[in-house]
């Protein structure tokens, strides 16, 4: 094309770019106005309150950021043009001027190809400069030009320094990328990739993708995203919002089951059974073992009447709500209906007429039932059955008798027991069994759609939290099992799966690499062979990077000039070292005048962050500082799966310091 028609192209573009910016602010202007008066229209305070929610959030949406492009695409169809963004823009009219890249005729975008072209003649992908249109680059299908992964834009995208928190990738997401964005929400996927395959960014993607098409559904059941830790949910908390989506939960899942206060740390030993899907079946006995065969009949005196209800009928009414598999909770409550039920068969017999509604309650809560209940089906607290469970040596081996070997069994029980529940300190996992208890007791409504991040690392029952919570939803669960540094990572998905109740839900791998370039990559997969696991390599898109290992004599002074040399490129700088040595290298680094935050900080000027070893995962950094990696190594069990994860957290440059002798693979 000669340079005039790209000129006039270009400022054609930048005109449609001008004229969409002002259509949306039109139509946050009128979702205003209606905000304002939503309440005067609306007829009572509830769908006033409904109504102002509603258009709080499409105020919220229509918000638009300066400084990332409205539209990023353009797709021809013959004589139709779409221009492709991060949400509808209409004009005055209602004519579109962007399409949501979550519509149908945006799919295109993502899929066409040379070879099935889906009826596209030209798609075009701009750059951005600072929200500035600046270029373009054209692909003409219909002649059979495709440029893949050589587009300049998308190669931009990813080799960008980065600064704070995760981006969107809506403009550049791949074709293996948007199936898995784009699958159904009836199905549940297990996404298996190295790291920087785009795990992450697949899974808020697809949040948002299900969002947009099942908006109703979605909206009454929740979307919700499962990560790691508080500092990783912070580094992914502004891309949902940034694609208009505002009301995703986000938690760990020690958040989800958060039921009582944790304080206290277990043994290894003890946590390592916890874990352990036994437990399961041995707090399903033990609650179960609370129900107790009916001896004594119910006798109950009602003005002048006296009604009686056999033993032999009450064992009747037990057998047959036991039978049902109902939550605890549900049964004690099916119980009492019935054995009113039989009063009220009295009671209609003898007297000729049906007991009112009044008289129905007044037995149900009345002494005799009461204490019956009590006796043979009683109500259970879940901290009280775990408590009971790891105070009394004899009510945990009746409830996991062949299920638990004796030192298992002495593993979990507590040396010197607290006196009440309330005054026990509990510890991570117990709070998994309290929840896991809780479940049984009663069923707790779940949500649509569950994202899982580092799923690798969940236990078998914290699989089985998330389960509770998505038996009717779908999930989708990200992961790679080289980078699992639990004692109870998984080593295979289907078993997690299985746990996660979605046993056939497929795995898929992702396998292109974007954001570790290949030097780096090739170094920290000397480790692979060491850590046990079968996974597919990644192949990295990024030929640029560096890669430097030094020994150095002090460990301290030598991180200082790092951080200084890094210091003169552009993007954010990490020191990750082993959890102890994390306040001695940032007090160097303060001593020298250097400013560094912690991890958690994402909106931080400071350009630097010191991240303690075990809290890097999902994060990234464009220049990455590791210190003393066999000290990574030994500081955990699974330290070599540790430092695979440290390793693999750059984007532009490593260097790795080092004293001692690297850890045998890397050297
Ligand atoms: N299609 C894409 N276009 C541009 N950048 C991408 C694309 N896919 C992923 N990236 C970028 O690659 C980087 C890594 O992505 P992400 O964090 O989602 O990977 P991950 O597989 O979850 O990694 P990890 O296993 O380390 O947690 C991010 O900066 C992300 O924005």
């Amino acid at each position: 094309m000669p340079a005039t028609d790209l000129d006039t192209d270009l400022a054609a573009e930048r005109d449609h770019l001008a004229a969409s910016r002002v259509a949306l602010r039109h139509m946050r202007e009128r979702a205003e106005a209606l905000f304002a008066t939503g309440d005067k229209v609306a007829g009572d305070a509830y769908t006033a309150e409904q109504l102002g929610r509603h258009m709080a959030r499409r105020v919220a949406e229509l918000a638009d950021d300066p400084t990332t492009p409205l539209f990023f695409g353009k797709l021809t169809f013959g004589a139709d043009r779409h221009h492709v963004g991060r949400r509808h823009v209409t004009d005055e009219a209602g004519e579109p001027m962007v399409l949501d890249w979550r519509a149908p005729i945006s799919r295109a975008f993502y899929r066409a190809s040379a070879r099935d072209p889906q009826g596209v003649t030209v798609r075009r992908r701009f750059g951005f400069n600072a929200g500035e249109l600046t270029s373009f680059e054209d692909e003409h299908l219909d002649r059979g030009e495709e440029l893949g992964t050589a587009s300049r834009i998308l190669t931009a995208e990813i080799e960008r320094p980065r600064v704070g928190p995760m981006r969107d990738i809506v403009a550049t997401i791949q074709p293996e990328q948007d199936e898995l964005v784009r699958a159904d929400l009836a199905d549940s996927i297990c996404v298996q990739g190295a790291p920087g395959t785009g795990k992450t960014a697949v899974g808020l993607h697809r949040a948002a993708y299900l969002l947009y098409l099942h908006r109703e559904r979605l909206r009454r059941s929740g979307v919700l995203i499962v990560g790691p830790n508080r500092a990783f949910l912070s580094y992914i908390a502004a891309v949902l919002p940034a694609l208009g989506e505002v009301e995703v939960a986000q938690a760990t899942v020690e958040d989800l089951v958060a039921r009582v206060p944790v304080r206290a740390v277990d043994p290894p030993a003890a946590a390592a059974v916890k874990h352990d899907p036994r437990l399961a079946e041995v707090l399903r006995r033990a609650l179960h073992g609370y129900v107790r065969k009916p001896t004594d009949p119910i006798m109950v005196s009602d003005g002048s009447y006296r009604w009686r209800i056999e033993p032999e009928a009450l064992r009747r009414v037990v057998d047959e709500a036991r039978r049902e598999g109902l939550p605890y909770g549900t049964g004690r409550e099916r119980v009492r209906a019935r054995v009113v039920g039989l009063l009220q068969r009295q009671a209609e017999a003898r007297r000729a007429e049906s007991p009112s509604d009044a008289w129905l309650r007044r037995m149900g809560k009345c002494k005799q039932v009461t204490e019956f209940l009590d006796a043979c089906w009683p109500a259970v607290a879940p901290e009280g059955l775990v408590f009971t469970l790891l105070s009394d040596p004899a009510a945990l081996t009746e409830a996991a008798g062949e299920l638990l070997t004796a030192e298992e069994q002495q593993a979990l029980l507590w040396a010197k027991p607290a006196r009440t529940t309330k005054a026990t300190r509990w510890t991570a996992a117990d709070a998994i069994l309290i929840d896991e208890a809780a479940g049984l007791i009663e069923r707790a409504p779940g949500f649509g759609h569950i994202v899982v991040d580092e799923a690798q690392d969940l236990s078998p029952m914290q699989c089985r939290a998330i389960a509770r919570r998505s038996e009717h939803g779908s999930v989708t669960l990200l992961g790679d099992l080289a980078q699992g540094t639990e004692p109870w990572a998984a080593t295979d998905w289907r078993e997690s799966l299985a746990h996660l109740g979605k046993p056939d839900a497929a795995v898929v791998p992702l396998t292109i690499g974007f954001r570790v370039p290949a030097a780096v990559v090739e170094f920290a997969n000397r480790l692979l062979p060491a850590l046990g696991v079968d996974v597919p390599a990644a192949q990295s898109l990024r030929s640029d990077g560096e890669l430097a290992v030094r020994t150095v004599t002090e460990l301290e002074p030598a991180t200082v000039a790092e951080v200084r040399a890094a210091l003169a490129h552009d993007g954010s700088v990490a020191v990750i070292a082993a959890d102890d040595a994390v306040d001695r290298l940032r007090a160097a680094l303060a001593a020298a005048g250097v400013d560094s935050a912690t991890a958690d900080d994402v909106e931080t000027a400071a350009r630097v962050t010191v991240v303690p070893a075990t809290l890097v995962k999902g994060l990234e950094y464009d220049h990455v500082i590791v210190v003393e990696p066999a000290r990574i190594v030994t500081a955990e069990p699974r330290g070599l799966h540790r430092l695979y994860v440290v390793l693999t957290r750059a984007v532009s440059r490593l260097a790795v310091l080092h004293t001692d002798p690297l850890p045998a693979p890397l050297a």
